[in-house]
């Protein structure tokens, strides 16, 4: 931890996606050291005084070991992850990010795309509000404020969730990802693809506003969400605009954009995403 923040200090911005994205890790760093940390209790002070010996002993080569090999979240948070190259090949795990504006229909589609093919969906929103819901989060407050107003969450938060998403399930074997609502800004769509993986392309979901407005302020009666109301609704529509479409012209110029025409009923829509994934991926 100490190597951690020394290593910081060198760069200031590397300083704060470290100390944020380890605090998101941290619980489950420590759940595994204290699956690992438990001692038997001698019977005599003879043994004591032996167990004690060993166990000083033990924990000075633990030590040692322990600077040499730090437990794999420390390591990938340390390293410099620019020079380091993404965590997975795109030849192993298949990215798709979904982007349009703010009750464009995103969720709907990827619940059918999860339903009839092998998808992981990872909503960046459904992350930030469970961490925002974390009992202790140190992000609460922070993720609480930026959605109410239609702002984007600084990467750095968003980012290490998507990561350890798709950490845990690439470990239980998911390969195929739907990242939904993210990157909604130009510095994550960059972090993303340099330290995770790169994206095999975007489904973009064109709605107009009024359409947009109508279905958000009806899911409003029921979602329970703090931004499905005018007010935030209004703030969301200008942060898609300003800063969220400059992410799709960006990859719109490398031609990996597939634009799917939202304004028809849920199976129409439906039947324009299944060819778009169809021939891109399956
Ligand atoms: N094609 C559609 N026609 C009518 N209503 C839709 C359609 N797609 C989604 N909806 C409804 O609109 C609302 C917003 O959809 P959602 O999938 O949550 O959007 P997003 O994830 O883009 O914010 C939901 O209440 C959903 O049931
Ligand atoms: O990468 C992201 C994705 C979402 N959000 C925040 O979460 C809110 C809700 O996003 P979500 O995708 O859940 O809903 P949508 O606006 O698409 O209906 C956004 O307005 C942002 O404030 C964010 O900051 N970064």
């Amino acid at each position: 931890m100490l190597r951690t923040i020394f290593r910081a200090r060198v760069s200031p911005q590397t300083a704060l996606r470290t100390v944020k994205s380890t605090q998101l890790l941290l619980p489950r760093a420590a759940r595994f050291y204290s699956s690992n940390g438990s001692s038997q209790q001698p019977k005599s002070r003879g043994k004591l005084l032996v167990l004690m010996g060993a166990l000083a002993l033990g924990s000075t080569l633990f030590s040692i070991n322990y600077q040499k090999n730090p437990p794999v979240a420390f390591v990938e948070e340390e390293s410099d992850d620019q020079t380091q190259g993404p965590a997975f090949s795109d030849k192993d795990v298949s990215v798709i990010f979904v982007l349009g504006g703010p009750g464009a229909g995103k969720g709907t589609q990827c619940a059918n795309l999860v339903r009839d093919f092998q998808f992981v969906h990872l909503s960046a929103g459904d992350l930030l509000r469970a961490e925002q819901n974390r009992p202790n989060s140190k992000y609460g407050e922070l993720i609480k404020h930026y959605i109410k107003e239609g702002l984007i969450v600084p990467q750095e938060v968003t980012v290490a969730l998507l990561k350890q998403a798709i950490q845990e399930n690439y470990e239980k074997g998911q390969k195929r990802f739907l990242v939904d609502g993210f990157p909604r800004k130009m510095d994550q769509a960059v972090t993303f693809e340099q330290e995770i993986v790169p994206s095999k392309f975007t489904l973009f979901f064109d709605c107009p506003e009024n359409v947009m407005l109508k279905r958000l302020l009806e899911r409003g009666k029921t979602s329970g969400r703090s931004d499905d109301n005018v007010e935030s609704i209004k703030k969301r529509f200008k942060t898609f605009l300003d800063t969220s479409m400059p992410v799709v012209k960006h990859f719109q110029e490398q031609g990996k954009v597939v634009t799917v025409s939202c304004d028809h009923d849920v199976n129409e829509v439906y039947d324009q995403v299944k060819v778009a994934v169809k021939d891109k991926i399956l």
